[in-house]
Order: C-alpha cells, then sequence, then structure tokens
C-alpha cells in the first residue's frame, strides 16, 4: 500500500481528516509538525521565534524525506507550507505515494482560522482585516506548488465524513 500523503492550506483540515482517515482504514496518521515538534522538543511557534522560518523549513524537509522514506504504512498530513520549499512539490509526484491535495477557498479558510490563529505563526499576530487578504495572496501563490498532488479533493461545504469518503474513494 502507497503511502497517502494530505496537503493543503492551513485550516484545510489536514489533520482533522487525516486522523478520521486514520480511524476507518486502521493506517496509523503522522502529522509532520507533531514529528518536528517531538524531535526538537519544541513547539512550531517556539521554533519559529527561536530560530526563524528558514531554520524550521530546513527540520520541515528534513522530517518529510524521513517519513516517506520509512517503510512504514502511514497516512502523513503535511504541513500548510510544505510543498512550497526545499523542492518538496516533486516528491509530492513519487509513485509510491499518494498525495491529496485538500482545496478550500478563501472563505472557508478565513472562517475556520479567523478564530484558531495563535498557534499558527505566520498569522497569529494578525488584525482580522487583514487575514482575508493575506490568505488570499498566500493561496494563490501556494497553489502552484498544491496543483502538483496527484489528486485534489474540494473540501468545501463538505462534513469531515464527506470528506473522508472522497478520499476512500480515490483509494479504492
Ligand atoms: N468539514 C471539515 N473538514 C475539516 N475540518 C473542519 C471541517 N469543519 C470544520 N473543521 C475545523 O477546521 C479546522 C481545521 O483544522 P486542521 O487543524 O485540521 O487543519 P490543518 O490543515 O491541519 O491546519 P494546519 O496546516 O494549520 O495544521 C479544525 O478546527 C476542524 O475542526
Ligand atoms: O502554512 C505554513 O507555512 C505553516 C503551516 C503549519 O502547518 C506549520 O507547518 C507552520 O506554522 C507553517
Ligand atoms: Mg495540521
Amino acid at each position: 500500500m502507497k503511502k497517502i500523503i494530505l496537503l493543503g492550506y492551513m485550516g484545510c483540515g489536514k489533520s482533522t481528516i487525516a486522523q478520521n482517515l486514520s480511524k476507518i482504514t486502521n493506517i496509523p496518521f503522522l502529522d509532520l509538525d507533531n514529528c518536528i515538534e517531538k524531535k526538537t522538543n519544541l513547539s512550531i511557534k517556539e521554533i519559529f521565534e527561536k530560530h526563524g522560518e528558514i531554520y524550521f523549513r530546513k527540520l520541515e524537509h528534513e522530517m518529510f524525506l524521513e517519513l516517506i522514506q520509512s517503510s512504514e504504512n502511514s497516512i502523513i498530513g503535511l504541513g500548510g507550507g510544505t510543498p512550497c520549499y526545499a523542492n518538496n512539490h516533486l516528491l509530492l509526484q513519487r509513485d509510491d505515494l499518494t498525495s491529496i491535495y485538500l482545496k478550500a477557498s478563501i472563505d472557508t479558510l478565513y472562517n475556520r482560522l479567523v478564530h484558531n490563529k495563535s498557534k499558527r505563526p505566520l498569522i497569529a499576530n494578525m488584525e482580522e482585516e487583514e487575514m482575508k487578504e493575506f490568505i488570499a495572496k498566500h493561496l494563490f501563490d501556494r497553489s502552484f506548488y498544491y496543483n502538483h498532488a496527484q489528486h485534489k479533493v474540494v473540501v468545501d461545504n463538505r462534513t469531515v465524513d464527506e470528506t473522508v469518503q472522497d478520499i476512500l474513494e480515490i483509494l479504492a
């Protein structure tokens, strides 16, 4: 069985969907952000604060490689920016992986992130008014990388269960 990679913008539901997919399929779930936190013993927020984003992107690339090179079956939830740095987007196309972009609109992302931004360093200090414009621009820049995924699932107006079903159809 190929490793399943879920990717997409912050708040698109990678961690939530991966956890639910894991319960149904019995395939273990690994969250790339959590793996980095465990390895460094620091939160993502602390890594950004203490060492800066470039250092985080290096750790992220190394952890991504480590996870896809292991022989274990797994569902891997990437960080929101993982495909956009260090040529990670090219790894999404490997034959031994199934990569799935969870595609959410600007409105869906804004509504999910606006009250839940403190653990996300890129938006933590932003006023609500500037957040929507930031998400719109950022998503536009990042879509090029996200679109390298082998599959795309639109998550707007879908429940967690519906999105999990959409993914199961891709895997069937
Ligand atoms: N239909 C849905 N599918 C997925 N998540 C949903 C849905 N409806 C609401 N949510 C909520 O949206 C949020 C999605 O956040 P989640 O942490 O899963 O995203 P993420 O893509 O892992 O973000 P990050 O890149 O910041 O780790 C959660 O609070 C989740 O409960
Ligand atoms: O979108 C991003 O660049 C990020 C998303 C999170 O998952 C974390 O990986 C970190 O906060 C950076
Ligand atoms: Mg997550």
